[in-house]
């Protein structure tokens, strides 16, 4: 027939199950692909009945048989497994040992019931294989063998309902249906007298067996008979699992897959002498093997190049259409498996199949979730883009914030719909709470540095607006300096309020924050004054001097003063004390409450009038000035305590006295250098002594001339050398000038003089000649000099 029956041993003599050797033959028949669609045949009957070669002649297989010229000994042993050839659909054919053996004797008893219910349970036809004479007959062989298979029937746990085809050999003349009613009563006789459990006692053999009766003819003298009825027996087991097929009710069936787990199992409770529940048997096989199914596709799965090739991708960045890829394998797999394990049961497939996938979906979880990070990283990236182009377009922070948070999360969304994949409800709420939670620290953070730059830049501007006019303001005269400081700071902080309350109000701050921001501005101006004022306090000494010197120096048209010595420097100098005191005053405290304080009345009266002399004897507590705190002035307002304006002003008082006494010295110096009468005791003495030559220039008028002409040449040589304003540069400057320039003076006074003398006489010549001539005064000669 050209097809390999591959007959192997499936339980040895030990009763060894041969795992190995029923996977081969189960690859060599490619039983797995089968599914339900195959039909197990089995036979037993006494030893050397002929079962081997009747097998063989039926399916074409090639069990052992016995040598027909060596006697009737025991050929086979154990359990042999084959495939029927040329069969459809797949028909299993099992030799089991034959029964009755004399070789064994009583002991292997056992081993006649357990392969008896091994084949009942596995196989949906069992041959009996039995001699027509012991039909009828009392003590034959077949009746122990009957009642050993209803008895292992009652074994199986919600049997099957199984074909027990009666196969009658050497048939006599007698006819079938003669025989068949004997064997027929025989079984009922034997069914009655086995021994059934309480449940079974009124259940009809019908229920658990489909009884077929067929009668061959001796092989052996009759062979060709044989082999003619051999084959029409044949043809019943074509399509023999079809409905009113050979097969019985095959409830016990196990898809093909299952075949091996499952026959190890039965025989394996069978050797162990338990009870075979046959419905937990199904579940059993159909858990075996639906997880090893499921275990494969897992395996496959884990090394799926497609697979590997996905998550590679995943690793280095987003992958289009992952979702889609995903599902598209792991369809595949669950595929496969719900093919493979189509024939078992449906609760365990089912439940197994939950199990392939949600291991499957562990392994690719992973995957999943580093998508997730990367469509939360994108989602991010926008955001910050987004909100950084927004804000360079001058829209408001908040408004942009929620502008770009809600595109970033729709993009977010949106892609999540092609990463989602359909056999996992897995949602992105957590990293999509991430996301929101990071868009919300990064707005936070912008939101920081932008309010940061906001603050600086408007701290900036107060700074500007403040510290050079509060510096100018000290170095002014001003009448009232707090007042001006004041008012400055009232106007420049309104203005920097104004504009920092505008450009927050796009930040959409709550009213607390906007409040403390406010006040903060308002602080920081309040401070930017106290800092300049106190800075300023610490110089106070060299405003003070340059004050007073700015008063005592100049007059009231702010022209430096000439000390001619008609000025009250005294006057001056209380003059000059008081502005400097009043400085003293106004930087001795911080007023820009605008709270009215004593400080400068105490400093006058301390300083002015003059309490350090004067108060030399009164103790010391009750000088004003002995103290650190000014009254009405709280601490944190004051910048020079009264102790230290005392200190300062007594500095002051030493530093300005120099100036003082430069001024007297210089009023003496004037009026010295613009004396010109000797003392009048000099004059007085002049007078008395020289009286005699007083009177003898009086009555000689040459002398008088003479005088006269050394009085003009004096006053000339006065002018020309400038002999008073050298002399204001120093007594021996004046000196050495006037000795340096008197001669080439004097020489040119002469020759300007001779020059004159020569024009006027030419004028008189020519105007003699043509005008009446006109004398020439000596008044002509003042202007040169
Ligand atoms: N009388 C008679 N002998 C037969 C028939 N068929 C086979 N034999 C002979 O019976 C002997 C045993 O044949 P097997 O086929 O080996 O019998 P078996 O039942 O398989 O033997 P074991 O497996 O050892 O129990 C052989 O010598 C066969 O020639 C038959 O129909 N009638």
């Amino acid at each position: 027939m050209g097809e390999d029956c591959a007959a192997t041993q499936l339980i040895d003599v030990n009763r060894a199950f041969n795992v190995d050797g029923l996977d081969r033959f189960l690859k060599a028949v490619k039983l797995a692909n089968y599914g339900l669609s195959y039909a197990v045949v089995s036979i037993i009957g006494p030893q050397s009945s002929g079962k081997s070669t009747l097998l063989n002649h039926l399916f074409g297989t090639n069990f052992r048989e016995m040598d027909a010229f060596k006697g009737r000994s025991q050929t086979t042993k154990g359990i042999w497994i084959a495939k029927g050839v040329g069969i459809e659909p797949c028909t299993i054919i099992l030799d089991l040992e034959g029964t009755d053996a004399r070789e064994r004797g009583e002991d292997d008893t056992a081993f006649e019931k357990q392969s008896a219910l091994f084949a009942l349970a596995i196989s949906d036809i069992v041959l009996i294989n039995m001699w027509c004479h012991d039909i009828g007959r009392e003590h034959a062989a077949n009746r122990p063998l009957l009642k050993m298979v209803f008895q292992a029937m009652m074994r199986l746990f919600s049997p099957r309902k199984t074909t027990l085809l009666f196969v009658i050999r050497d048939k006599t003349k007698t006819p079938l249906e003669h025989l068949e009613q004997v064997l027929r009563e025989d079984i009922q006789k034997i069914w009655d007298t086995v021994y059934r459990p309480q449940a079974h006692k009124e259940t009809l053999l019908s229920e658990f067996f489909n009884v077929e009766v067929t009668a061959l003819a001796s092989y052996e003298e009759k062979e060709e008979l044989f082999k003619e009825q051999v084959a029409q027996l044949r043809q019943r087991f074509f399509h023999s699992i079809a409905p009113g097929g050979l097969a019985g009710d095959r409830r016990g069936v196990v898809p093909a897959s299952g075949f091996s787990i499952s026959v190890q199992q039965i025989w394996k409770v069978i050797r162990e002498n338990k009870d075979l529940d046959l419905p937990a048997h199904k579940i059993m096989v159909a858990t075996v093997r639906c997880e090893e199914i499921a275990n494969e596709k897992l395996r496959c799965l884990t090394s799926d190049k497609g697979w590997l090739a996905l998550e590679a991708s995943v690793q280095a960045g987003s992958v289009s259409g992952f979702g889609r890829k995903l599902d598209s394998i792991l369809d595949a797999y669950l595929s496969e498996y719900d093919m493979e394990t189509f024939y078992f049961d449906d609760g365990v497939r089912t439940a197994k199949r939950l199990q392939l996938e949600s291991k499957a979906l562990h392994l690719v979880h992973p995957a999943f979730q580093a998508m997730l990070g990367h469509l939360r990283s994108k989602a991010l990236d926008k955001f910050k883009n987004d909100l950084e182009r927004s804000l360079e377009s001058r829209k408001g922070f908040a408004m942009s914030v929620r502008t770009c948070a809600e595109a970033s999360l729709l993009e977010f969304d949106t892609e999540f719909t092609d990463v989602a994949i359909q056999h996992a409800d897995w949602n992105a709420s957590k990293i999509r709470e991430k996301l929101c939670h990071d868009i919300e620290a990064h707005a936070a953070s912008v939101r920081g540095v932008k309010l940061s730059e906001l603050k600086a830049s408007y701290e900036k501007k107060i700074t500007e607006a403040l510290v050079q006019p509060v510096e100018s303001l000290f170095d002014s005269a001003a009448q009232d300096i707090w007042a001006s400081i004041r008012e400055l700071y009232r106007h420049e902080t309104e203005n920097a309020i104004s504009g920092y309350s505008s450009s927050l109000a796009g930040f959409e701050l709550d009213q607390s924050t906007f409040d403390k921001m406010m006040a903060d501005l308002k602080n920081y101006a309040r401070g930017v004054v106290v800092r300049k004022i106190r800075e300023e306090a610490g110089k106070v000494l060299i405003h003070m001097k340059d004050r007073f010197s700015t008063v005592f120096s100049h007059d009231k048209d702010s022209m430096p003063r000439v000390w001619t010595g008609k000025e009250d420097v005294r006057k001056i100098t209380e003059e000059a004390r008081a502005v400097a005191l009043k400085l003293l005053a106004a930087m001795a405290a911080i007023r820009l409450d605008d709270q009215p304080d004593k400080i400068e009345n105490i400093l006058s009266s301390s300083l002015m009038d003059g309490p350090v002399i004067k108060n030399r004897t009164i103790e010391a507590s009750r000088d004003p000035l002995a103290s650190s705190t000014w009254e009405g002035v709280p601490p944190e307002n004051t910048v020079i305590t009264p102790v230290q304006c005392k200190s300062i002003w007594k500095q002051f008082k030493v530093e300005t006295e120099y100036t003082v006494s430069q001024a007297i010295s210089s009023q003496e110096a004037f009026k010295h250098n613009n004396s010109w009468l000797p003392p009048s005791w000099a004059i007085v003495t002049i007078a008395i002594l020289g009286f005699n030559e007083f009177m003898m220039l009086l009555r000689n008028p040459l002398y008088l001339a003479i005088l006269f002409i050394l009085f003009i040449l004096s006053r000339v040589v006065w002018y020309e050398l400038n002999i008073a304003g050298e002399f204001q540069n120093g007594t021996l400057s004046g000196l050495l000038a006037i000795s340096t320039r008197f001669l080439p003076s004097v020489m040119n006074i002469l020759k300007r003089v001779a020059g004159e003398g020569n024009r006027h006489h030419q004028a008189a010549q020519s105007s003699q000649q043509s005008l009446p001539s006109t004398a020439q005064t000596p008044r002509n000669l003042e202007p040169e000099m």
